[in-house]
């Protein structure tokens, strides 16, 4: 039977990158027998321009039908001034809540046609392959209470609550510690526990569940230190462990030293792998319309989908390989063009991926 992709455009840039992923996934069925459906729906601010809701009813009962989830991006300038009830970036936290998404992992690999575009030096980043493991639905983000207030003096003060149960630590610690036995057996605990008295008991849920995997190389890292540490040597991490605006904060970072917000992709997973797909930029307004936006991070969040939803590692192999050979034949975006190198459009980009996986085998 064939699977069901929910796809969830939203704002600025969403569409167009979206396009791209979509041209991908188009080419996976017509020449290697990927058997899928797809259905479009609103979120973000063109859910609420089209129903006045940010997240409508619709979008949830269709990404609740689907397999999985492939969104691009929400928000933007002009729905600032809205409340922030009816933010785009409602929809978003309302998914990954209504969905239960807790595991976020962000992968930031350097391709090595990319070592130039890096902010770092080539030997400092050169080979640079962690995976960020951000807990999704928990920690400030959601914490209640929440709000703005009158205080005492009679001036307003807005305040939010973080806040984690040991069962939420404890989840996402497990999905860290199974990604690290995949990978090299390393996983850096990322908190602020020297401040926090939640990220405190972070850190002991984190050193309790390592009991069932003494295999694994367990470390601990304040969050100001792995920032510091991520632009100093990258090299020295392998998986990352980090609570919700931690991974925010240190996923950002870590795009840059792949050449640029534009290459990371992520995959949001419940705990039976149900997942969303989307890169971890956001609309950006200042280049949306224009043509000229990075979908490779879209077009590697739908390889994600293939990979961790499907189990289809053949055909995640191959976007892999077709992105490194779009690379390798110098096509460039003007996020991380430089000088030799074609500067293409988010269209040529999309042609050119789709063009390798062609000629791939
Ligand atoms: N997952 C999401 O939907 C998501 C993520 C982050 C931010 N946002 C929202 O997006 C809006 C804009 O936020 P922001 O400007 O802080 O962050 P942003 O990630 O949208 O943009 C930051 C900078 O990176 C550049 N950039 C981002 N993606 C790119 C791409 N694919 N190719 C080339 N350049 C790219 C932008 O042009 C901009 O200069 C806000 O409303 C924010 O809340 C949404
Ligand atoms: C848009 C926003 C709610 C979102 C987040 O903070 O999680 C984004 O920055 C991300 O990284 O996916
Ligand atoms: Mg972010």
């Amino acid at each position: 039977m064939s699977k069901k992709i929910a796809v969830l455009p939203g704002d600025g840039i969403g569409p167009e990158i979206v396009a791209e992923a979509l041209k991908v996934l188009d080419c996976l069925r017509s020449d290697f027998g990927v058997d899928v459906e797809i259905e479009h729906a609103l979120i973000g601010g063109a859910a609420y321009d089209a129903t006045g809701t940010p997240f409508p009813e619709e979008t949830l009962k269709l990404c609740r039908q689907a397999d999985a989830v492939l969104l691009g991006a929400v928000g933007g300038p002009k729905w600032e001034p809205l409340d922030y009830s009816v933010r785009p970036e409602r929809g978003l936290l309302g998914l990954r809540a209504e969905l239960e998404l807790f595991a976020n992992l962000r992968p930031a690999i350097l391709y090595p046609q990319l070592v130039d575009a890096s902010t770092l030096k080539a030997d400092v980043v050169s080979g640079l392959d962690i995976m960020i493991i951000r807990e999704l639905t928990g920690g400030i983000y959601f914490g209640k209470p929440r709000g703005v207030r009158t205080n005492d003096a009679g001036e307003r003060e807005g305040y939010n609550t973080l806040v984690y149960s040991e069962s939420e630590i404890r989840r996402i610690a497990k999905v860290a510690f199974d990604v690290a036995m995949k990978r090299n057996k390393r996983l850096c605990s990322i908190d602020k526990a020297n401040v926090l008295e939640c990220t405190e008991l972070w850190r002991q849920v984190v050193v309790e569940t390592h009991k069932d995997y003494p295999e694994v190389e367990l470390s601990h890292m304040y969050v100001d230190n792995a920032a510091m540490q991520l632009v100093r040597n990258p090299k020295q991490f392998d998986v990352m462990l980090t609570d919700n605006m931690f991974g925010d904060i240190l996923s950002d970072c870590a795009a840059m030293l792949t050449g640029s917000i534009g290459m990371l992709p992520s995959a949001s997973m419940d705990k039976n792998g149900k997942g969303m797909y989307e890169p971890i930029h956001g609309s950006a307004p200042d280049i949306a319309g224009k043509g000229i936006a990075n979908p490779i991070a879209t077009i590697l969040s739908l390889g994600m989908m293939l990979r961790y939803t499907f189990n289809d590692t053949v055909n995640a192999d191959r976007i892999e390989k077709a992105v490194a050979q779009a690379l390798e034949e110098d096509h460039r975006t003007a996020d991380i063009y430089s000088e030799h190198t074609i500067k293409c459009s988010t269209v040529d980009m999309g042609n050119a991926i789709v063009g390798a996986m062609r000629g791939q085998e």
